[in-house]
Protein backbone atom coordinates (compact mmCIF):
# COMPACT_ATOMS: atom_id res chain seq x y z
CA UNK A 1 0.00 0.00 0.00
CA UNK A 2 1.92 3.33 -0.96
CA UNK A 3 2.09 5.69 1.94
CA UNK A 4 1.04 9.16 0.31
CA UNK A 5 -2.74 8.71 -1.30
CA UNK A 6 -4.21 11.89 -2.92
CA UNK A 7 -7.35 13.20 -1.26
CA UNK A 8 -9.57 15.83 -2.33
CA UNK A 9 -7.86 17.98 -0.29
CA UNK A 10 -4.30 16.86 -1.61
CA UNK A 11 -4.04 17.62 -5.30
CA UNK A 12 -1.40 14.64 -6.43
CA UNK A 13 1.96 15.84 -7.78
CA UNK A 14 3.03 12.08 -8.96
CA UNK A 15 4.72 11.81 -12.10
CA UNK A 16 7.43 13.34 -14.66
CA UNK A 17 7.92 17.12 -14.30
CA UNK A 18 9.67 18.78 -16.59
CA UNK A 19 12.22 21.60 -14.87
CA UNK A 20 11.74 23.51 -17.35
CA UNK A 21 15.15 25.41 -19.18
CA UNK A 22 14.50 29.22 -20.41
CA UNK A 23 15.64 29.33 -23.81
CA UNK A 24 17.23 32.75 -25.18
CA UNK A 25 17.58 34.64 -28.14
CA UNK A 26 20.06 37.28 -28.69
CA UNK A 27 19.57 37.75 -24.94
CA UNK A 28 16.10 37.86 -24.71
CA UNK A 29 13.90 35.19 -23.42
CA UNK A 30 12.80 33.06 -26.60
CA UNK A 31 9.09 32.42 -26.26
CA UNK A 32 8.44 30.98 -29.51
CA UNK A 33 11.14 28.02 -28.11
CA UNK A 34 9.89 27.86 -25.15
CA UNK A 35 6.34 27.59 -26.40
CA UNK A 36 7.38 25.00 -28.86
CA UNK A 37 9.64 22.87 -26.47
CA UNK A 38 6.13 22.26 -24.36
CA UNK A 39 3.82 21.44 -26.38
CA UNK A 40 6.32 18.54 -27.59
CA UNK A 41 7.10 17.95 -24.39
CA UNK A 42 3.30 17.31 -23.22
CA UNK A 43 2.70 15.11 -26.56
CA UNK A 44 5.54 12.93 -25.20
CA UNK A 45 3.59 12.32 -22.14
CA UNK A 46 4.99 14.48 -19.03
CA UNK A 47 2.66 14.74 -15.70
CA UNK A 48 3.67 18.93 -15.95
CA UNK A 49 6.10 21.92 -16.09
CA UNK A 50 8.08 23.57 -13.19
CA UNK A 51 9.34 26.66 -14.87
CA UNK A 52 11.89 29.17 -12.84
CA UNK A 53 13.84 26.77 -11.36
CA UNK A 54 17.51 26.58 -11.07
CA UNK A 55 17.39 25.01 -14.87
CA UNK A 56 15.06 27.93 -16.01
CA UNK A 57 18.02 30.24 -14.93
CA UNK A 58 15.33 32.01 -12.75
CA UNK A 59 18.06 34.05 -11.42
CA UNK A 60 19.25 35.69 -14.01
CA UNK A 61 15.81 37.09 -15.09
CA UNK A 62 14.00 39.85 -13.59
CA UNK A 63 10.35 39.54 -11.97
CA UNK A 64 8.54 41.20 -15.38
CA UNK A 65 10.37 37.61 -17.80
CA UNK A 66 9.30 35.10 -15.22
CA UNK A 67 5.93 36.08 -15.22
CA UNK A 68 5.91 36.37 -19.43
CA UNK A 69 7.69 33.12 -19.15
CA UNK A 70 5.16 31.37 -16.89
CA UNK A 71 2.31 32.97 -19.14
CA UNK A 72 3.74 31.37 -22.09
CA UNK A 73 4.30 27.95 -20.75
CA UNK A 74 0.72 28.01 -18.86
CA UNK A 75 -1.07 28.89 -22.45
CA UNK A 76 1.68 26.25 -24.72
CA UNK A 77 1.02 23.13 -22.02
CA UNK A 78 -2.77 23.39 -22.88
CA UNK A 79 -4.05 22.19 -19.27
CA UNK A 80 -1.22 19.86 -17.89
CA UNK A 81 -0.30 21.47 -14.79
CA UNK A 82 2.29 23.97 -14.14
CA UNK A 83 4.32 24.71 -10.60
CA UNK A 84 6.42 27.81 -10.84
CA UNK A 85 9.72 28.15 -9.18
CA UNK A 86 10.75 30.63 -6.76
CA UNK A 87 13.40 31.27 -4.42
CA UNK A 88 15.33 34.54 -2.75
CA UNK A 89 16.26 35.98 1.02
CA UNK A 90 14.01 38.67 1.58
CA UNK A 91 10.96 37.54 3.06
CA UNK A 92 8.45 40.35 2.75
CA UNK A 93 9.75 40.07 -1.37
CA UNK A 94 8.99 36.47 -1.13
CA UNK A 95 5.65 36.50 0.33
CA UNK A 96 4.60 39.57 -1.93
CA UNK A 97 5.97 36.97 -5.02
CA UNK A 98 4.19 34.21 -3.63
CA UNK A 99 0.50 36.40 -3.15
CA UNK A 100 1.57 37.60 -6.88
CA UNK A 101 1.84 33.86 -8.18
CA UNK A 102 -1.07 32.61 -6.57
CA UNK A 103 -3.21 34.72 -8.91
CA UNK A 104 -2.47 32.46 -12.13
CA UNK A 105 -4.01 29.26 -12.71
CA UNK A 106 -0.88 27.45 -10.30
CA UNK A 107 -0.47 23.54 -9.67
CA UNK A 108 1.44 25.06 -6.88
CA UNK A 109 4.37 27.06 -6.14
CA UNK A 110 8.09 24.90 -5.61
CA UNK A 111 9.85 27.23 -2.81
CA UNK A 112 13.47 26.73 -2.07
CA UNK A 113 14.82 27.78 1.93
CA UNK A 114 16.38 31.10 1.96
CA UNK A 115 20.19 31.59 0.31
CA UNK A 116 22.85 33.12 1.65
CA UNK A 117 21.48 33.93 4.76
CA UNK A 118 21.68 30.43 7.01
CA UNK A 119 18.69 30.68 8.99
CA UNK A 120 17.68 28.62 12.03
CA UNK A 121 15.52 25.76 11.80
CA UNK A 122 13.36 28.04 13.60
CA UNK A 123 14.27 30.99 11.01
CA UNK A 124 13.38 27.91 8.08
CA UNK A 125 10.00 27.28 9.59
CA UNK A 126 8.91 31.38 9.48
CA UNK A 127 10.19 31.07 6.27
CA UNK A 128 7.98 28.23 4.54
CA UNK A 129 5.08 29.02 7.47
CA UNK A 130 4.82 33.05 5.61
CA UNK A 131 5.40 31.97 2.07
CA UNK A 132 2.45 29.13 2.43
CA UNK A 133 -0.09 31.53 4.00
CA UNK A 134 0.32 34.30 1.82
CA UNK A 135 0.25 31.35 -1.54
CA UNK A 136 -3.35 30.50 -2.32
CA UNK A 137 -2.38 27.57 -3.74
CA UNK A 138 -0.02 24.02 -2.74
CA UNK A 139 3.80 24.78 -1.71
CA UNK A 140 6.14 22.10 -2.39
CA UNK A 141 9.54 22.64 -0.08
CA UNK A 142 12.11 23.03 -2.74
CA UNK A 143 15.03 21.00 -0.45
CA UNK A 144 18.46 21.58 -2.08
CA UNK A 145 21.00 22.54 0.83
CA UNK A 146 23.62 22.56 -1.89
CA UNK A 147 22.72 25.26 -3.47
CA UNK A 148 21.26 27.45 -0.99
CA UNK A 149 23.76 26.70 2.19
CA UNK A 150 20.61 25.94 4.23
CA UNK A 151 19.77 22.58 5.75
CA UNK A 152 15.95 21.41 6.89
CA UNK A 153 15.90 19.25 9.44
CA UNK A 154 14.30 16.56 9.39
CA UNK A 155 11.90 17.65 12.22
CA UNK A 156 11.50 20.88 10.75
CA UNK A 157 10.19 18.82 7.28
CA UNK A 158 7.44 17.06 9.07
CA UNK A 159 7.00 20.11 11.26
CA UNK A 160 5.97 21.96 7.65
CA UNK A 161 3.70 19.01 6.57
CA UNK A 162 1.77 20.47 9.73
CA UNK A 163 1.07 23.03 7.04
CA UNK A 164 -2.37 22.63 4.72
CA UNK A 165 -1.17 24.01 2.26
CA UNK A 166 2.50 22.38 2.32
CA UNK A 167 1.88 19.28 0.07
CA UNK A 168 5.11 17.48 -1.20
CA UNK A 169 8.57 18.20 -1.52
CA UNK A 170 11.55 18.23 -4.42
CA UNK A 171 14.19 16.32 -2.24
CA UNK A 172 17.59 17.24 -3.40
CA UNK A 173 18.57 17.15 0.69
CA UNK A 174 21.66 14.15 0.12
CA UNK A 175 19.60 12.57 3.43
CA UNK A 176 18.31 9.68 2.19
CA UNK A 177 17.31 8.14 6.60
CA UNK A 178 15.26 11.87 6.15
CA UNK A 179 13.94 11.16 2.62
CA UNK A 180 12.37 8.06 4.26
CA UNK A 181 10.84 9.29 7.59
CA UNK A 182 8.94 11.91 5.06
CA UNK A 183 8.09 9.00 3.16
CA UNK A 184 6.65 7.07 6.12
CA UNK A 185 5.39 10.20 7.71
CA UNK A 186 3.05 10.01 4.57
CA UNK A 187 1.89 13.48 4.96
CA UNK A 188 3.82 14.97 2.03
CA UNK A 189 4.34 13.93 -1.63
CA UNK A 190 8.05 13.00 -2.29
CA UNK A 191 9.09 13.95 -5.68
CA UNK A 192 12.71 13.61 -6.17
CA UNK A 193 14.62 16.65 -7.37
CA UNK A 194 17.89 14.51 -8.53
CA UNK A 195 17.97 13.16 -11.55
CA UNK A 196 20.15 10.02 -10.92
CA UNK A 197 17.91 9.13 -8.24
CA UNK A 198 14.88 8.80 -9.74
CA UNK A 199 14.50 5.20 -9.31
CA UNK A 200 16.24 4.61 -5.74
CA UNK A 201 13.45 7.38 -4.65
CA UNK A 202 10.42 5.81 -6.26
CA UNK A 203 11.55 2.68 -5.43
CA UNK A 204 11.30 3.81 -1.83
CA UNK A 205 7.91 4.86 -1.56
CA UNK A 206 8.68 8.41 -3.52
CA UNK A 207 5.51 9.22 -6.05
CA UNK A 208 8.01 11.20 -9.15
CA UNK A 209 10.15 13.51 -10.22
CA UNK A 210 10.77 17.08 -11.18
CA UNK A 211 13.85 16.67 -13.43
CA UNK A 212 15.61 18.94 -15.82
CA UNK A 213 16.65 15.36 -18.00
CA UNK A 214 12.87 15.05 -19.00
CA UNK A 215 13.38 17.24 -21.77
CA UNK A 216 15.78 14.43 -23.76
CA UNK A 217 15.14 10.81 -24.12
CA UNK A 218 11.37 11.86 -22.55
CA UNK A 219 9.24 9.09 -23.74
CA UNK A 220 11.90 6.91 -21.92
CA UNK A 221 11.83 8.78 -19.04
CA UNK A 222 7.98 8.46 -18.98
CA UNK A 223 7.89 4.76 -19.11
CA UNK A 224 10.14 4.69 -16.48
CA UNK A 225 8.16 7.03 -14.38
CA UNK A 226 5.00 4.94 -14.92
CA UNK A 227 6.82 1.51 -14.32
CA UNK A 228 8.14 2.47 -10.78
CA UNK A 229 4.66 3.64 -10.31
CA UNK A 230 3.68 0.48 -10.89
CA UNK A 231 5.91 -1.71 -8.87
CA UNK A 232 7.48 -3.28 -12.08
CA UNK A 233 10.81 -3.25 -10.92
CA UNK A 234 12.36 -5.49 -13.51
CA UNK A 235 10.90 -3.48 -16.67
CA UNK A 236 11.91 -0.39 -14.80
CA UNK A 237 15.80 -1.54 -14.49
CA UNK A 238 15.55 -2.32 -18.17
CA UNK A 239 14.87 1.53 -18.88
CA UNK A 240 17.20 3.36 -16.40
CA UNK A 241 20.22 1.47 -17.23
CA UNK A 242 20.50 2.71 -20.30
CA UNK A 243 19.90 6.01 -19.37
CA UNK A 244 22.67 6.42 -16.95
CA UNK A 245 25.52 7.84 -19.24
CA UNK A 246 23.26 10.17 -20.64
CA UNK A 247 22.38 11.48 -16.64
CA UNK A 248 25.69 11.75 -15.49
CA UNK A 249 26.79 13.59 -18.81
CA UNK A 250 24.13 15.84 -18.58
CA UNK A 251 25.39 17.21 -14.83
CA UNK A 252 29.27 17.04 -15.72
CA UNK A 253 28.96 20.48 -16.48
CA UNK A 254 26.68 23.37 -14.46
CA UNK A 255 23.45 22.95 -15.60
CA UNK A 256 21.78 23.66 -18.03
CA UNK A 257 24.34 24.16 -19.93
CA UNK A 258 24.84 20.26 -21.46
CA UNK A 259 21.64 20.18 -21.66
CA UNK A 260 20.90 23.55 -23.51
CA UNK A 261 23.69 21.99 -26.21
CA UNK A 262 21.60 18.50 -26.83
CA UNK A 263 18.39 20.51 -27.39
CA UNK A 264 20.18 23.13 -29.37
CA UNK A 265 21.60 20.28 -31.27
CA UNK A 266 18.21 18.75 -32.23
CA UNK A 267 17.25 22.77 -33.11
CA UNK A 268 14.85 23.13 -30.32
CA UNK A 269 16.43 26.27 -29.14
CA UNK A 270 19.80 28.39 -28.97
CA UNK A 271 22.50 27.26 -27.56
CA UNK A 272 22.52 30.33 -25.16
CA UNK A 273 22.53 31.11 -21.25
CA UNK A 274 22.65 34.03 -19.16
CA UNK A 275 25.90 34.60 -17.77
CA UNK A 276 27.62 34.09 -15.29
CA UNK A 277 25.74 30.40 -16.93
CA UNK A 278 27.65 29.19 -19.43
CA UNK A 279 27.69 26.96 -22.48
CA UNK A 280 28.70 23.21 -22.37
CA UNK A 281 32.24 22.49 -23.36
CA UNK A 282 32.78 21.51 -26.59
CA UNK A 283 33.78 18.14 -25.79
CA UNK A 284 30.82 17.07 -23.64
CA UNK A 285 29.00 18.45 -26.96
CA UNK A 286 29.82 16.42 -28.88
CA UNK A 287 29.65 13.22 -26.61
CA UNK A 288 26.10 13.73 -25.71
CA UNK A 289 25.45 14.40 -29.02
CA UNK A 290 26.59 10.99 -29.94
CA UNK A 291 24.99 9.30 -26.67
CA UNK A 292 21.35 10.66 -26.95
CA UNK A 293 22.05 9.59 -31.21
CA UNK A 294 22.44 6.15 -29.75
CA UNK A 295 20.14 6.41 -26.99
CA UNK A 296 17.44 6.99 -30.23
CA UNK A 297 18.15 4.41 -32.88
CA UNK A 298 15.32 1.97 -32.03
O1 LIG B 1 15.46 23.40 -11.95
C1 LIG B 1 15.24 22.44 -11.23
O2 LIG B 1 14.24 22.44 -10.53
C2 LIG B 1 16.22 21.34 -11.17
N1 LIG B 1 17.36 21.63 -10.72
C3 LIG B 1 18.34 20.69 -10.41
C4 LIG B 1 19.60 21.48 -10.27
O3 LIG B 1 19.67 22.15 -9.28
O4 LIG B 1 20.49 21.46 -11.12
C5 LIG B 1 18.35 19.59 -11.38
C6 LIG B 1 17.02 18.99 -11.51
O5 LIG B 1 17.00 18.09 -12.56
C7 LIG B 1 15.95 20.01 -11.70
Amino acid sequence: MPHQQPTADTPDFSGLWVALVTPFRDGAVDHTALAALVRRLAGDGVTGFVPCGSTGEAAALDETEQLAVLDTVLTAARGLPVVMGMSGYHLGKATAWARKLSERPLAGLLASAPHYVRPSQAGVLEWFGAIADASTVPVLVYDIPYRTGVTIARDTMLALAEHPRIRGIKDCGGDMAKTRAVIADGRLQVLTGEDHQIFATMAEGGVGAIAASGHVQTKRLVRLVRLLAENRLAEARAEWQPLQPLLEMLFAEPNPGPLKALLAHAGELRDELRSPMTRASDGLRERLVALDARLSRP
